[in-house]
Parts: C-alpha cells; sequence; structure tokens
C-alpha cells in the first residue's frame, strides 16, 4: 500500500521505516528540513536499536522524505504521529496535532479516493473530535470518503523496532467497516508472520485503553516504590521482596524494578493528562494521583540519602544516566533532571555521563560539565549517583577508585556492592 506517515520523530520514524520494511510505500512528512534531509540520506534522525539500519536499507526505495503535503493524497491513509505534549495543567496540547491534521485535510480536499487519517499519537478521547474538525474543515467536501481512525502506540523507547514488528496487541479504533479494513490491509504483513491480539473498537476506547495501559503500569511502578521505601525503612530487600511477588502471575514479574522512578516522553506526560482529562469530566482519580506524588518524590529521596553520606557544597559529584532509560538519547522527563537539579541546589559541581543522551541534556543544563566515560565522571568526584541503568555501569570496577569520596547511591541497583566504595541503594 501507500501510506503517509506524519511527523518524523521516535514513533514517526520507527513506523515509516517498519511499515517500508513491510512491504509498503511510505512517505514520511515532516516540518522539520533537518530531520527529512537525515532520513533520505539513509540515516534516522534520532537514536534506535535498529531503526539506522531499516532507514539505510529502505531510503531511496520504498521510503522517502518529504518537508511537503503535496502528495497525501496519492496514498491509500495518512498516519498522524505528531507530538502531544503536556500543558501547564497536565491537559495535553494538540494544537500541534490539529495543524497536522489541518495540512493532510487541506491536501485530501481534490481527493478522488478513499483516505483514511491515522491518529498514531496519543491523544485523550474527547480530543478526537479536534482532529476530526480538522481533517474536515481542510478536506471539506473532498469527492473520496475521508475519515479518521485511531490506532495506539504501544512501543517502548529503546526497542522500538522490535516492540513494533513483533507487538502483543495492535488496537484499531474505527467507526467504519471500511476503516476497519484499511487498518487490517496495512497490518496484514505484521499480523501474517505474528500471533499479535488484534483489538477491534470504536476510536474512543482506542485512546482509553492506551491511557489505561500507561497509567496501569506507571502506577504498578509506583506501587513497588512506594513499597520498596517501606522495605528500606525495615532494612529490606525491596528486590527480593519483588522478585518473589513476581511469581504471582496475578502480579507478574515485569515492572517491578523500584528505583528513583518513571520519566520519559510517555508515563509523564499521559498519567497526567488522563489525569486531567478525569478531573475535567468532574472525577479526581485518586491513586493516578498517588502514583504521581511518589515518583515525584522518588528523586528527592535519592538526593536525601546522598545527603547522609555526602556534604555536596562546591564537591564535584557524578550523576551517572542522562537518558530516562537505558537503549535511547532521549532525555525527556529523566529523572537525571531532578537529580542535577537537587545537586546544583546543594552547591555542587555537577559531572554528568551519558553513553548517548549527552547532547540533549546539554540543551538543558548547558552549563555542567559532560565527560565521555563513565571512568572520567567518577575520577576526582565526591560521591555518584546512578541515575540510568545502562549495563555499562554493572561493570565498573576500579573506576570507583579514582574517587575523592567513593559513595555511589543507586537509583537503578545496576552497580555491584564492592569492596572500597560506600553504597547505599534507594530501595534496598
Ligand atoms: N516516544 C514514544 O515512545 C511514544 C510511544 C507511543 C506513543 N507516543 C505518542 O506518539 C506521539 C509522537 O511522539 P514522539 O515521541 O514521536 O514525538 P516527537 O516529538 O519525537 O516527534 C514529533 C515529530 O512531528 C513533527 N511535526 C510537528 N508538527 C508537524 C507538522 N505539522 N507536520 C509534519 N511534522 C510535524 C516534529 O518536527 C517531530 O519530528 C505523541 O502523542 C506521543 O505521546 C510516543
Ligand atoms: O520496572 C520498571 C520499569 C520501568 N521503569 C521506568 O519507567 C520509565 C518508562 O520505561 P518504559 O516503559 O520501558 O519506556 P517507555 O519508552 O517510556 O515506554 C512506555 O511508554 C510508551 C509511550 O506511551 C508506551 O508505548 C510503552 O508501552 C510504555 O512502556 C523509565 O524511566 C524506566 O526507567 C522503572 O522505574 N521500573
Amino acid at each position: 500500500m501507500n501510506i503517509n506517515v506524519v511527523g518524523s520523530g521516535y514513533v514517526g520514524t520507527t513506523l515509516a521505516a517498519c511499515l517500508a520494511d513491510l512491504g509498503h510505500d511510505v512517505t514520511a512528512i515532516d516540518i522539520d528540513e533537518d530531520v527529512v534531509a537525515e532520513l533520505n540520506a539513509g540515516r534516522a534522525p534520532i537514536h534506535e536499536p535498529g531503526l539506522d539500519e531499516l532507514v539505510a536499507e529502505h531510503a531511496g526505495e520504498n521510503l522517502r522524505a518529504t518537508t511537503s503535503y503535496e502528495n497525501v493524497a496519492e496514498a491509500d491513509a495518512t498516519f498522524l504521529a505528531i507530538q502531544t505534549p503536556s500543558r501547564e495543567d497536565g491537559s495535553i496540547d494538540v494544537a500541534p496535532l490539529e495543524a497536522a491534521a489541518e495540512m493532510t485535510g487541506d491536501a485530501l480536499a481534490d481527493a478522488e479516493d478513499d483516505h483514511l487519517v491515522i491518529v498514531k499519537s496519543t491523544i485523550t478521547p474527547p480530543k478526537i473530535d479536534a482532529v476530526r474538525d480538522a481533517v474536515a474543515e481542510g478536506a471539506g467536501e473532498a469527492a473520496g470518503r475521508v475519515e479518521v481512525a485511531t490506532n495506539p502506540e504501544f512501543l517502548r523507547e529503546g526497542t522500538a523496532v522490535e516492540d513494533f514488528l513483533d507487538p502483543q496487541k495492535v488496537v484499531f479504533g474505527t467507526d467504519s467497516e471500511w476503516a476497519g479494513a484499511v487498518l487490517e490491509d496495512i497490518y496484514a504483513p505484521l499480523l501474517a508472520d505474528h500471533d499479535a491480539h488484534v483489538v477491534r473498537t470504536d476510536p474512543e476506547t482506542a485512546t482509553m485503553i492506551k491511557y489505561a495501559n500507561n497509567a496501569f503500569l506507571a502506577t504498578k511502578i509506583s506501587l513497588i516504590n512506594d513499597l520498596g521505601n517501606v522495605c528500606k525503612e525495615f532494612g529490606i530487600d525491596a528486590y527480593e521482596v519483588a522478585d518473589a511477588i513476581g511469581l504471582d502471575d496475578r502480579i507478574g514479574e515485569r515492572f517491578l524494578r523500584s528505583g528513583v522512578g518513571w520519566g520519559g516522553s510517555c508515563f509523564p506526560k499521559d498519567v497526567a493528562a488522563i489525569i486531567a482529562a478525569a478531573r475535567e469530566s468532574g472525577y479526581d482519580p485518586a491513586v493516578l494521583e498517588a502514583a504521581v506524588e511518589v515518583n515525584d518524590r522518588q528523586p528527592e529521596r535519592l538526593l536525601e540519602l546522598f545527603d547522609e553520606h555526602v556534604d555536596a557544597e562546591g564537591k564535584r559529584v557524578a550523576v551517572l544516566g542522562l537518558a530516562f532509560k537505558p537503549g535511547t538519547d532521549d532525555t525527556r522527563n529523566s529523572r537525571a533532571i531532578p537529580v542535577i537539579e537537587g545537586l546544583q541546589e546543594r552547591g555542587a559541581d555537577v559531572v554528568g555521563y551519558d553513553p548517548v543522551a549527552t547532547e540533549n541534556m546539554r540543551d538543558r543544563f548547558p552549563g555542567i560539565e559532560y565527560v565521555d566515560s563513565a571512568g572520567e565522571a567518577l575520577e576526582g568526584a565526591s560521591g555518584a549517583l546512578v541515575v540510568t541503568d545502562w549495563d555499562e555501569f554493572g561493570a565498573l570496577d576500579e573506576e570507583f577508585d579514582a574517587m575523592a569520596e567513593p559513595v555511589v547511591v543507586d537509583g537503578r541497583r545496576i552497580v555491584d556492592r564492592r569492596e572500597g566504595i560506600t553504597y547505599e541503594g534507594l530501595t534496598w
């Protein structure tokens, strides 16, 4: 099929490259000229394992990028994978998505053929009408049928390609059999090879499934963090407890790693958005509000543990890990942000290290020192705070010997306790 993907960020690039890999003819549209140039040069504009290879394989063949909406109508369907950032009150800002929807609609004004516009972005159920209106405004009385569907995305950063190509479930939110059939056709090459569950529902329910999914997982982590904090009070290892409760398959072993909390572009934004949407409708989701509160407290707890060992004022302090999780260069809502802020408030000279996320963090904190290895960060440091569970931190050993004060406060249980360092885990 001939498919457009509007927006070439984390989701859009993965989607475009994977659809090309499934044999579709894909046009990626982005307003950012640099992103378009990267894609056309055969490089992924973001760091994601396996993505560079897919883009390199398909660019110039069945994957091309452009800043123009001119040929949108030539495709069978257009995915919208545009950012939906948080506003001050936690609700999502759909203005960029609406703008893209309107531009897509404009491009469909003269369309003779039917065209399905598919919202990949994460939006709360009440916002779907805004996208429908924006598309309809542009498309007007197009000769062909133009409809809006939702198809939320469940990929995780760091394993995006793998998750997209081997999903546990795909969710089709459609208003008509025709729209459902278009989505079935798009996903047919993928579903032929994988026994993923296919959930067929209406557009609003589909987006609620996405929010419920993320809210549940984020709350699961906050719950294990809350329990982990209790464990720490009692001198009990929260990981031993988590491993044991995870054996109960009603609980499940995954997403039970306690530590400095959840960050990233999705959990914080999505939990805030569903809370804001619920409140707007008159309901206060108390458990979700508590999940956010626990999450906000974890970085402060990490810093308080650090205070017990080191007076950071005027000292060089290492922050190991800047990305919100390993495997990505994404620093959006990384727990490293409140940790660095807390260290700065304490008057520390912060030195940060991350294998891939330095440049993104530099935009947020241009004034701190960044180094090229964990060893360099530890050299002369009075303490280290571990924020991201990159495997390489687990292999650190004699690097700790070069520290001025060998204190390690580990927010991810990745560093091994060893002789010569004072080791403190957040919940163990
Ligand atoms: N990042 C994830 O892991 C993930 C996973 C599932 C769902 N989501 C959701 O998917 C959506 C996109 O997230 P993302 O992380 O890929 O965002 P992103 O910010 O990385 O990418 C958005 C892209 O859209 C482009 N863009 C903005 N306006 C445009 C326009 N009018 N026309 C063309 N391009 C335009 C931007 O230049 C940017 O490249 C969000 O709603 C997010 O919540 C994200
Ligand atoms: O046991 C755990 C698991 C995760 N995390 C943290 O939780 C955050 C999110 O991790 P993860 O879910 O692996 O990454 P994301 O890429 O943010 O993926 C989530 O958000 C995406 C965007 O909506 C969804 O598509 C995915 O299904 C959902 O897992 C990170 O800060 C992790 O460090 C923990 O603290 N403990």
